[in-house]
């Protein structure tokens, strides 16, 4: 997907977060969305992918050259973040069934194959509230990652990870993100270290006359 912003801005109350951002993000592209915390990445982020509404500029999607309307872009939008919820009454199992059924996984990759991926297997029959913080992190990466969505959003994605986590991660973020939009906001370089372009939040708070 690709996706194209003209002087894109967003405001919260009297507070603009960002503003005057224009640019293209290209498929193929990891773009690592950086600054410290409260700076407006994950806001940024959200704005981007059409999830809040822009309160200047515009932003347009396509994909395959053919335009996407921004109420359209969440069928091919995959996304993990900090602050999305697990439903966590439900198996692990479970789980993937229902989340498929709305978000696919990429082809070849059947729910046993995604469970063994994620090094999850003796969680299979298990509560998904009864996971580890580290479990659910790989569980939330590991949906995204191999979801079947040419947009994939990574918010602060080594979140509650281990070394041997990050190690994971940083594996399968490069085994899945050819040919996709990947942005990924973060402050830890060995989350964003592959990405091929930067974006800095503060860039885009200078005062406009
Ligand atoms: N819905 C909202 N209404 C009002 N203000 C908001 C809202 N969402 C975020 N903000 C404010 O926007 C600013 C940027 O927040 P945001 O979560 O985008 O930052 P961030 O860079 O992702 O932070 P962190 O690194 O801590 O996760 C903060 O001051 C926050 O309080």
């Amino acid at each position: 997907m690709q996706i194209t912003t003209a002087g894109l801005g967003k405001r919260f109350q009297r507070d603009w977060i960002f503003r005057g951002l224009t640019r293209t993000f290209r498929p193929g592209s990891a773009t690592a969305v950086l600054g410290p915390n409260g700076a407006g990445k994950s806001t940024l982020l959200n704005t981007l992918s059409g999830q809040l509404l822009p309160t200047d500029g515009t932003v347009t999607y396509t994909v395959a050259g053919r335009a996407v309307a921004v109420e359209d872009v969440p069928q091919h939008l995959a996304y993990a973040a900090p602050y999305l919820e697990l439903l966590e009454e439900l198996t692990l199992l479970e789980l993937l069934q229902f989340h498929t059924r709305f978000k696919p996984l990429r082809p070849l990759v059947t729910l046993d194959k995604l469970i063994g991926l994620m090094y999850l297997e003796r969680g299979r029959h298990q509560l998904v509230r009864e996971f580890s913080s580290g479990m659910k992190q790989r569980l939330k990466l590991g949906l995204a990652l191999y979801a079947d969505a040419p947009l994939l959003l990574l918010d602060e994605p080594t979140t509650n990870l281990d070394a041997t986590g990050v190690a994971w991660y940083q594996e399968h973020v490069q085994a899945t993100k050819a040919g996709r939009t990947l942005l990924l906001s973060s402050n830890v370089p060995a989350e964003y270290a592959f990405c091929d372009e930067q974006l800095l939040v503060t860039d885009y708070q200078k005062p406009t006359a």
